[in-house]
């Protein structure tokens, strides 16, 4: 389980915070999704759930210890423990998609033979078996994303979190990424937080939202519950604006058409 505790950052030399004294807890088990505008701290706050970026102030408490306050060795065991993709997939351009994947257990000091197993189960499970050999310049962007997500799974991690993993993608890529975290997640039940500007990333892949402006935290909680209340923005939002929809309908001399029917 993740837990915020009121955390802050405000970076030198800029006077605005980038976040505000936000709590939320995620759930073992969750595929959490934070939703926001540009500029409004979502990178901030996923970097700080790793310490890629140091908080300035609160805790950030996972499995009941506090990583801000954890020496260099523990916080290198915990880094283990969390997974991480990239939406420019981060990948080295010298080395092949075996060789990109294979960076976090020659880090954790895998052995040649079990690291070389490891990789191409990894490499089966993102459906990229047949491609090991490639270099990340030979690969589209669907498949770069792949062999990032392979890359952050190879720890075995408990958490992985997504930095905006879907932005540089087209929406059929997207689709197809989205499916394979959806996959991996119930394959092999980790927790997955991402944060995204797309309301339909939201929508196909997490069980729980939370909603970042400004650097504050404005609403968060599970899906269902936010559907269910009428005052969520998270919530209206993600249901279709029907009176749009039947403008779209207009437009095209199609009226008096049924939106969806209910059984
Ligand atoms: N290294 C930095 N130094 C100073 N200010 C920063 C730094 N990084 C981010 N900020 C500021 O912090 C605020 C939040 O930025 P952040 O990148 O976390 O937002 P975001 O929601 O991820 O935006 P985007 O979707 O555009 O990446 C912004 O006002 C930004 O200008």
């Amino acid at each position: 389980m993740i837990q915020i505790d009121r955390l802050g950052k405000t970076y030198p030399g800029n006077p605005h915070p980038a976040l505000h004294e936000i709590s939320l807890t995620i759930e073992d088990g969750a595929v959490y999704g934070i939703l926001g505008r540009s500029g409004a701290g979502k990178s901030s706050l996923i970097r700080c759930l790793n310490l890629l970026e140091r908080p300035t102030s609160g805790r950030i408490i996972i499995d009941g210890r506090d990583i801000t306050a954890l020496n260099a060795q523990d916080l290198r065991r915990q880094r283990q423990r969390t997974g991480m993709i990239f939406q420019q997939f981060n990948l080295l351009h010298a080395r092949n998609v075996a060789e990109n994947v294979a960076v976090p257990l020659e880090i954790a000091g895998v052995g040649r033979s079990e690291r070389a197993g490891r990789v191409a189960e990894l490499l089966d499970l993102v459906g990229l078996g047949d491609k090991s050999r490639a270099f990340p310049s030979q690969l589209s962007g669907g498949q770069k994303q792949r062999v990032g997500i392979a890359r952050a799974l190879a720890a075995r991690p408990a958490y992985l979190l997504c930095d905006e993993a879907t932005s540089a993608l087209d929406p059929e890529t997207t689709a197809s990424v989205l499916a394979l975290l959806d996959n991996i997640h119930s394959q092999l039940g980790l927790t997955i937080v991402l944060i995204t500007h797309e309301l339909e990333v939201v929508k196909a892949i997490c069980s729980h939202a939370a909603l970042l402006e400004n650097g504050r935290l404005m609403e968060s909680g599970k899906l269902s519950s936010l559907l269910l209340d009428p005052a969520s923005r998270l919530g209206q939002a993600l249901l279709p604006d029907q009176e749009v929809e039947r403008a779209f309908l207009r437009r095209h001399g199609i009226e008096g058409r049924l939106l969806c029917e209910v059984a």
